[in-house]
């Protein structure tokens, strides 16, 4: 289909295309995401009912002379345009399953073999609640759950256990895949491994996932949820590295992550009202004003607990935090539910849309540096280039250990055994000081420049990535590049599918020009 115009048909493509939705409201949805940044409109929509729609879709694409492109869209909640198929098709995964009169969900738990199968639709906190239902649980969680288990695992799904589990992508056992040649292939580390581990923090690149086997362990019932203060970063990374060598010997936290707060207005950025009391931020304000810091550092843990350890549970934290250095007095815990503690973000989420904050520009950077640059990265961005920078939002910065990644896959990470994700968070809140999408822009670019290992910087690789040019990507991928570029042409040769993240251009606009007005159409 070019244009509106119909090139070529057969009785399941009319069947696939009445599944494709052209009305303005399906075009609209499907031409912005949650960075509100860029907006760029497809053609159509298209609402798979079975994953085999997905591949017809594919193959009527390639039958074109010039073929469509095709992008799966999970929730959209990337900030760059990733999920956009500009003048192509959007594939609407959430509609798998649905029948209309009812709708499967496409969630199965194998007690016996802990594991879970989810369609790659499925959002995560639904897979909580159904393994939940069988006392399991997938190992490692994204901080926010209303996100596709294909969406995650197109970047890698990291979060506060992935120190010692790796990032969700390590914890699949198999996948159900189309790709971008309309086949439709089941991998694992051993059947057909090369798809599998393309797949896998593969961007969207190589497949289009319909089902992946997520491991699963024994669900704890509640969490100790604490977060300690530091005024010194140095102490905070000290202490945030013993923590993630900690988990063999079972004494440490099950969940490590971190925040910067900069400015000595401690804002109620998002994931910090939920957890702070008034009087709680108040004393942290005096903090920052008695020590003089720019920035106040948290580290943010967890600790399980069920029925069997509740009573030791205190005396173990306990035990944790005299190890620890931060600044006396400041350690703030909380008791909450497991499903509590991990879906934390949701109920920011209600509350930022309560106040009208959610739907707003989110110019949003993720990296990971390594650790030995660490330290020259607090420096030279929250001391420097942030220092006065708009506040709100959040900062993320807590370390992983490079062994828990799969170096077959093509997620990237930095060459060192740990390396910090730091994720800058931040909101162009309309009206207030950070509305200025632009400056946080700047700030974007003087952080990735510091970054830029070409340049002698400081050697980051950026999560859920963007590059303007294939230049960039190239750097991206590195030793990889030849790779990627390898697996591309081995399994979505056309390069139609995903084509919002930039990386391979598809394919060409279509020549010849449409059919002249009362020129019969081709049947094929
Ligand atoms: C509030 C918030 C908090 C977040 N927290 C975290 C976090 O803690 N850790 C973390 O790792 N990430 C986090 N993210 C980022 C999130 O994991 C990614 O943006 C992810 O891509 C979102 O999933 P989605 O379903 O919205 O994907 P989309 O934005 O719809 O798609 C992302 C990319 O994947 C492709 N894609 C989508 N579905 C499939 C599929 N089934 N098969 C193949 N390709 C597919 C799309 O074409 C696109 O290229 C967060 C995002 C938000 C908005």
């Amino acid at each position: 289909v070019h244009g509106g115009v119909l090139t070529s048909y057969d009785v399941s493509s009319l069947d696939i295309m009445s599944k494709i939705h052209t009305d303005h409201d399906a075009t609209t949805k499907a031409s912005s995401d949650f960075g509100h940044i860029v907006h760029a409109t497809p053609n159509g929509v298209f609402r798979p009912t079975f994953p085999a729609d997905i591949a017809a879709l594919i193959r009527l694409s390639l039958s074109q002379p010039t073929p469509f492109t095709v992008a799966p869209r999970g929730k959209g909640h990337s900030s760059r345009g990733q999920a956009f198929a500009p003048g192509g098709i959007v594939v609407d995964m959430s509609a798998l399953g649905d029948h209309g009169h009812h709708t499967s969900h496409r969630i199965d738990v194998s007690v016996d073999r802990m594991y879970v199968d989810a369609g790659g639709e499925q959002l995560w906190i639904d897979v909580l609640h159904t393994a939940l239902k069988h006392g399991l649980t997938p190992r490692v969680w994204t901080d926010y759950l209303r996100i596709t288990v294909g969406g995650t695992l197109s970047n890698a799904g990291i979060g506060g256990q992935a120190f010692r589990h790796g990032p969700q992508i390590s914890n699949v056992h198999e996948l159900d895949v189309v790709t971008g040649m309309g086949e439709m292939i089941t991998c694992s580390p051993e059947v057909n491994s090369a798809l599998f581990f393309a797949v896998l923090g593969g961007l969207g690149q190589f497949g289009v996932i319909t089902r992946a086997r997520i491991r699963l362990e024994p669900a704890p019932k509640r969490v100790k949820w604490v977060r300690i203060a530091y005024s010194d970063v140095h102490p905070f990374t000290t202490d945030q590295e013993l923590l993630i060598s900690k988990w063999a010997s079972g004494s440490g936290f099950d969940y490590v992550e971190g925040q910067v707060q900069l400015n000595r207005t401690l804002t109620q950025g998002r994931r910090s009202s939920s957890f702070f009391s008034a009087t709680d931020l108040a004393r942290l304000t005096g903090l920052a004003i008695d020590t003089g810091s720019v920035a106040i550092y948290y580290i943010e843990g967890a600790m399980y607990y069920d029925d069997n350890t509740a009573a030791s549970v205190d005396q173990k934290l306990d035990a944790l935090l005299e190890e620890l250095s931060f600044v006396r007095g400041f350690v703030f815990v909380r008791d909450a539910s497991y499903v509590e503690f991990l879906d934390r973000v949701g109920r920011e989420e209600q509350n930022l849309r309560s106040a009208g904050a959610w739907d707003v520009p989110h110019p949003w950077l993720n990296l990971f540096v390594p650790r030995s640059r660490i330290l020259h990265f607090d420096a030279a961005v929250f001391k420097g280039i942030l220092r006065n920078a708009n506040p709100v939002g959040l900062i993320l910065m807590y370390p992983m250990n490079k062994d828990m990644w799969d170096d077959r896959m093509t997620a990237m990470t930095p060459d060192e055994d740990v390396f910090y994700a730091v994720g800058l968070l931040r909101s162009a809140v309309a009206g207030g000081s950070g509305g200025d999408v632009e400056q946080l822009e700047r700030e974007n670019a003087a952080v990735l420049e510091l970054c830029d290992l070409a340049g002698g910087g400081i050697g980051c690789r950026q999560y859920l990535p963007h590059h303007a040019s294939r230049d960039g990507w190239r750097r991206h991928f590195g030793a990889k590049w030849g790779r990627v570029a390898d697996l591309k042409a081995r399994y979505d040769p056309r390069a139609i599918l995903s084509p919002g993240q930039g990386i391979f251009p598809p394919p060409p606009p279509p020549s010849p020009p449409p059919p002249a007005a009362g020129e019969p159409i081709t049947a094929s």
